[in-house]
């Protein structure tokens, strides 16, 4: 009777625990829901480009409004805690990423490929000093450390196996997981923009439903210093989807001072959206698509400071297939690919009316090839066609004169050559309509002179 009793009382206080805690799971669920549903709208969206052939039209930005800093936050950890977590810098970074990743930055990310986000901190201290100076300073202080930065350098493999370093110059650059205790304890910002998943846990929640092993599961941080002297990036795309499991990329600018004629701001080439060239000012966050979102960044003649945090699927896709696979410099699986294109064009005898079977109107296939250009895998290839002539020089712009930069050159016009026969091949007509569109005398953009065909950018 006492035990049963005992029992009863136990299994009552237990009741009314899970109860409670149910309900404060109930309500931190319903504060949580409400959060993200929140639209803010931090995006900075281009307005009115027009689009001026083989050059760059400027994005109009819009300033942000700042708004309250929040150190309320949701954090998933699949690894358990890390350092940062709770910390002030830890906080800090996680309240500007609740700003940062919202619903219309995912819209603009999905619809666009990218998105500008200003202002985010804006108004985030950590121990009184606002978060984008405390990453800027900690980021100063570990590029005049000796041997914390090393010069960025792309490794390029021959067809003879043999690899080549490609060094950029004025470009220094370093990972954090890869600092030592002593540098970590030194920058806890950057630490914290490494180890906080606020920004994946979002992104995961607003991106398009993403199923495992596609939906984000880690990340990286790249601190980056740019000399100045004319230090540069060449066009190039940040992740390969079939071989890289990098999906989206975020910059994070930190340039107090930056002023135009400073130069190195990004461009980006949403195509068949116009090009935008974005200022690396202190404080703005871009984000796009690694592996579809075509950029670059121009000579900067100052000193400037920025990282990259990549996030990534647990493995590459799988379901690239045929769209096609560009490793972002040396380019060779591209070529390959292009190649494949080309084989099953011309090697089969078929005409392409016969890869088209399908009668219908001649407009119908049209649109069809325009579409099969821009679907992601073959539009990277399209795009080093339409900017052929500017990714020579950017490549000529960010290296030294060297016999590597020979190669990659070669490599780069090889390319295009292949490219242009394989989809000339395979889709004339569409080829024919998406040239007449960039070659129009009238402003505006491609995209609309296409019938607003979409483009999957994730
Ligand atoms: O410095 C920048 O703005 C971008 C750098 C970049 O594109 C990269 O590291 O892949
Ligand atoms: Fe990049």
């Amino acid at each position: 009777m006492r035990a049963k009793k005992k029992r009863g009382v136990g299994a009552i206080h237990s009741a009314q625990r899970l109860a409670r805690r149910g309900m404060a799971a109930r309500s931190f669920a319903r504060e949580a829901v409400r959060r993200l549903g929140r639209n803010t709208d931090e995006i900075i969206a281009p307005l009115s480009l027009g689009y001026i052939p083989g050059r760059l039209a400027r994005g109009r930005l819009v300033e942000d409004s700042t708004r309250e800093s929040s150190s309320r936050y949701l954090a998933t950890r699949t690894f358990g805690e890390a350092p940062s977590h709770g910390t002030p810098a830890g906080l800090a970074v996680a309240a500007a990423a609740e700003r940062i990743i919202t619903p219309s930055t995912c819209e603009h990310l999905r619809t666009r490929g990218y998105a500008i986000v200003d202002g985010a901190m804006e108004g985030i201290d950590v121990d009184g000093v606002p978060l984008a100076e405390a990453m800027l300073n900690e980021l100063r202080s570990l590029s005049s450390s000796p041997g914390v930065m090393a010069r960025n350098a792309t490794v390029l493999v021959g067809k003879d196996g043999v690899a080549n370093r490609l060094e950029k110059s004025n470009i220094f650059e370093a990972e954090v997981h890869a600092l030592s205790e002593e540098s970590l304890a030194d920058a806890p910002t950057l630490r914290a923009a490494w180890e906080d998943r606020t920004q994946l846990t979002l992104l995961n929640v607003m991106l398009p439903a993403r199923a495992p092993p596609q939906s984000l599961h880690y990340q990286s941080v790249k601190l980056q210093r740019n000399a100045g002297r004319g230090g540069c990036f060449p066009l190039h795309f940040d992740s390969d989807a079939g071989l890289d499991a990098r999906v989206v990329t975020a910059l994070t600018y930190l340039n107090p001072t930056w002023k135009p004629g400073d130069g190195g701001e990004l461009v980006l080439f949403p195509f068949p959206d116009d090009p935008i060239k974005v200022e690396p000012i202190a404080g703005r966050v871009v984000l796009f698509s690694s592996a579809n979102t075509l950029h670059r960044v121009l000579p900067s003649a100052a000193e400037r400071f920025c990282f990259t945090t990549w996030f990534f699927a647990k493995q590459a896709r799988s379901d690239d297939g045929d769209e096609g696979r560009t490793t972002t410099h040396t380019g060779a699986a591209s070529t390959q690919l292009a190649r494949k294109a080309a084989d099953k064009y011309w090697g089969s005898g078929k005409s392409n009316d016969d890869l088209w079977p399908e009668p219908g109107a001649e407009e119908i296939r049209t649109m069809r090839e325009c579409e099969a250009l821009l679907a992601p895998g073959m539009r990277k290839h399209l795009l080093r066609l339409v900017h052929a002539e500017e990714w020579a020089a950017s490549i000529a712009e960010s290296h030294p004169d060297t016999p590597e930069r020979t190669k990659a050159l070669e490599t780069h016009r090889r390319e295009v050559d292949v490219i242009a026969r394989a989809i000339g091949g395979r889709y004339p007509r569409g080829l024919a309509r998406i040239g007449s569109a960039m070659g129009s005398e009238r402003g505006g953009a491609v995209r609309e002179r296409l019938g607003g065909l979409e483009v999957r950018w994730f």
